[in-house]
């Protein structure tokens, strides 16, 4: 095994490039990923996928250095390595609609080549669980709703316990309760082991990830906590009886008050930020800035 630079991080990414086209979705990205939940925001096309995929070992950068535990994916004895010791729910995963979820699970298992029969089923019954879908093990895929999917997809990724988990919009579909049980579930998968989610949902990042990276055109614009990306805002959010003169961002509250990022509106007091105030006002602003 080569020994890659000076850390221990479990993924080491420097300096890599990817492009589809003429188009460059990932232009000299360079992070490292310790233990804990790291949660990716940005908008369509920042490149988040892209990264996931590199990740995973589905795609493979045009240049720059991965290192996953220390392994070389790029190298095929090594990328198997990789992969038995990594889950991945993806966008858009591949179902097989007249599979049962169990059997879904275990052809999942298969793969990972989760050997001996008994032992297997035991491990599909305990993600199954993790997941709240015991109840819908013997259930046709085609049957379940989308939430119920979305955790089938999370189930497969938590075969074999894996030390890192690559989660590409992993609440997408879910409703508020299984939102809440995801959170706390990835919050304790998080304590020992290495997450990175992307997401559009700035309460997700701001319930459930330590540190939080901005991602804009293949790059990073931010990467702190979510405290810090909330404090990008310090003093530039508002609470106004009436709607702000326009051009400004603006939107109306469930309390019926319009919140405002930027200037202060007429009459306006002024309101503690929130990780979405700082995404936004960060993007608008498109700056590098770190917390
Ligand atoms: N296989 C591919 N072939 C061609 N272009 C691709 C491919 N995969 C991604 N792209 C392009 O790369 C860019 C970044 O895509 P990517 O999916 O990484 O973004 P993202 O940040 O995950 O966006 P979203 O939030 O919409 O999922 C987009 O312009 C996309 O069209």
């Amino acid at each position: 095994m080569e020994k890659h630079g000076l850390t221990d991080a479990a993924v080491s990414v420097r300096d890599v490039n990817r492009r589809f086209g003429r188009k460059t979705v990932l232009e000299r990205f360079s992070v490292e990923l310790g233990r804990g939940v790291t949660g990716l925001l940005g908008p369509n096309g920042a490149g988040k996928t892209t990264l996931l995929r590199i990740l995973a070992t589905t795609l493979a950068p045009d240049a720059g250095e991965v290192r996953t535990f220390g392994l070389d994916p790029s190298d095929p004895a090594q990328r198997t390595e990789v992969r038995r010791r990594l889950g991945y729910l993806p966008q858009d995963p591949g179902y097989y609609p007249h599979f049962t979820a169990f059997e879904l699970v275990e052809y999942v298992a298969i793969l990972k080549e989760l050997t001996g029969r008994r032992e297997r089923h035991r491990e599909v019954r305990r993600v199954l669980a993790e997941t709240d879908l015991s109840g819908a093990a013997k259930t046709k895929v085609r049957k379940l709703s989308g939430g119920m999917r979305q955790r089938l997809a999370l189930a497969q990724a938590l075969l074999g316990d894996p030390a890192l988990l690559i989660l590409d919009e992993p609440t997408v579909g879910l409703d508020p309760e299984q939102r809440m049980r995801f959170r706390a579930l990835v919050s304790r998968l998080g304590e020992s082991r290495t997450v990175l989610l992307s997401t559009h949902q700035t309460e997700d990042v701001a319930a459930l990830c330590e540190r939080v990276i901005v991602m804009r055109e293949g790059r990073a614009v931010f990467d702190g906590t979510p405290s810090g990306l909330a404090s990008v805002a310090s003093g530039q959010v508002w609470l106004s009886e009436s709607a702000p003169p326009a051009p400004v961002l603006f939107w109306r509250t469930s309390d019926g008050r319009y919140r405002t990022l930027g200037a202060a509106p007429p009459g306006g007091l002024s309101a503690d930020p929130g990780v979405e105030d700082g995404y936004l006002l960060l993007l608008g602003n498109a700056a590098e800035v770190s917390a």
